[in-house]
């Protein structure tokens, strides 16, 4: 099949659906028509897409925690564990890595060994191997919505399974789960893929049941500034809606300067509805996330909870709709469920203290919001123009040409040309542009910024800031100072 942005025909849809389907023993328990007549019995307080709505109605921002673990039962209690003492106003099901790469048999022998030796072997929830039925056991344990969480470039039996299991909202997307997570699988290849994931959710919409798609914003989550994961994020939108899907979360990953952060939240939806609208696709409900820091974590457990606690104050200042909460245990590798609730408590704390603040428009947060505009529609039409008009053509185009260029990411897909650094206040600016089509206005604006805090540091501003920057939240500090 080649690739363009069109919707996937029906006969290649379902030659496709035969495949996948026979990929594992469980997806012989996926039945489309049993599955929508499953969703039309949840409860609206189970449906992602409607309390998304609530909440963006209210101007609520919603906090949703990581989690998951090899078994069943564990799994369910670890839930209702975030539920009732985090908080969580959203649930996940973080998928584990064998899954993620397709390997069932060794999500199997995971799931054998974690029954044997009596805790998780394996670092998430095999949802395909545990199957439809158990994951609806899943969704009809706990009270609010529960949304799949993962990383996998090939995630077409993991919707299927998930989906037909009641979950009503799917992460990822065909670039967002390729670049962050493979080194040698084509974006080409992944965007088909996620595209069939599209187009199913879209035949369940055709079919009058909501299920939310939630690209996943933060990509290598290391000093990507807010341009490069919005061109990517809303890419994705695209892509998705134009398979059907009709409900949207936005995401974006905090780099920690607050005005940035706020203007990235403000700028990504204007982006998202001006390129829907301008392709012609249909108006959908468009949401944000915001991803507290995603890079490297302090050991000090209180030190943790500062920046738990510094990306819940930008996710609420920025209005997001949701916020993926941190946890204390984040330097030390998955955590314990007491410490994922304590993250997410903290995370309530400030919520609530501060859901009735919000930043005030000032001069530096209308140029921050301005750039942000203008270096992602020049991406934005850039990658148009390769694709002649096609976004899934242009986005392969434009990886090929360093015209989306993620900083840090694994793939050999990826160009790899662009080096990011902060400025004197922690805002992430481009010390290497690559062939990101940056005019010489937006250039110099991140030349100027940054060379004041080589002037304020004593040094040339180099490839050592850029190091400096990735171990200064490890060690304490935002802007990597030179000791
Ligand atoms: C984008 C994913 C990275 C983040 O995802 C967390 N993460 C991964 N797997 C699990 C899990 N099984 N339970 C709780 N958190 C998890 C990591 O800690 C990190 O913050």
């Amino acid at each position: 099949m080649e690739l363009t942005v069109q919707k996937i025909d029906a006969e290649e849809f379902h030659r496709q659906r035969q495949e996948v389907l026979g990929q594992w023993e469980t997806g012989k328990e996926v039945n489309f028509e049993e599955a929508v007549a499953y969703h039309k019995e949840l409860p609206k307080s189970k449906i992602f897409a409607e309390k998304l709505a609530e909440g963006k109605a209210k101007g609520i921002t919603y906090a949703q925690p990581r989690a998951g673990v090899a078994l069943l039962n564990e799994h369910i209690e670890l839930l209702r564990y975030l539920q009732d003492e985090g908080g969580a106003d959203f649930l996940p099901s973080t998928i584990d890595s064998y899954t993620r790469q397709n390997r069932y048999t060794e999500a199997q022998a995971g799931i054998e060994e974690s029954q044997a030796i009596g805790r998780s072997m394996l670092n998430g929830f095999p949802a395909v191997n545990h199957g439809v039925a158990a994951c609806r056991r899943v969704v009809e344990s706990v009270q609010v919505p529960v949304q799949v969480r993962h990383g996998t470039p090939d995630a077409r039996l993991l919707a299927e399974i998930t989906i037909a299991g009641g979950f009503t909202d799917y992460e990822g997307g065909g670039i967002s789960y390729n670049i962050p997570y493979s080194k040698d699988v084509s974006i080409e290849s992944t965007i088909k893929y996620w595209q069939y994931v599209d187009r199913l959710i879209g035949l369940y919409e055709e079919q009058g049941v909501k299920i939310n798609r939630e690209p996943f914003g933060p990509l290598t989550g290391t000093l990507v500034p807010p341009a490069i994961s919005h061109a990517v994020a809303v890419i994705e939108g695209i892509l998705a809606v134009s398979q059907g899907v009709r409900s949207l979360t936005l995401g974006y990953g905090q780099c920690g300067n607050l005005i940035q952060d706020v203007a990235a939240l403000h700028t990504l939806p204007i982006l998202a509805e001006e390129y829907l609208a301008k392709l012609g696709l249909p108006k959908v409900m468009i949401t944000t996330v915001f991803h507290q820091w995603m890079g490297g974590f302090p050991q000090d457990e209180a030190k943790a909870y500062g920046v738990i606690s510094w990306g819940a104050v930008a996710a609420a200042l920025a209005k997001a709709s949701k916020v993926i909460v941190k946890t204390p245990h984040e330097a030390l590798g998955i955590p314990t469920k007491e410490a994922n609730a304590a993250g997410l408590r903290t995370t309530k704390q400030i919520l609530n203290m501060l859901k009735d603040q919000k930043l005030p428009m000032t001069p530096e947060l209308a140029l921050e919001e301005e750039m942000i505009l203008a270096e992602t529609r020049a991406i934005l039409d850039r990658v148009l123009d390769l694709g002649e008009g096609d976004a899934a053509v242009g986005a392969v185009r434009a990886f090929q040409a360093g015209v989306i260029d993620v900083p840090f990411a694994p793939s050999r897909y990826n160009s790899g040309k662009i080096l990011p650094a902060r400025d004197t206040t922690g805002a992430v600016r481009l010390l290497d542009f690559g062939n990101i089509p940056f005019n010489e206005t937006i250039k110099e604006f991140h030349r100027e910024r940054i060379a004041k805090r080589g002037r304020d540091e004593g040094r040339d501003p180099s490839f050592q800031m850029v190091i400096d920057d990735i171990y200064a939240i490890g060690k304490g500090m935002l802007v990597g100072r030179p000791r």
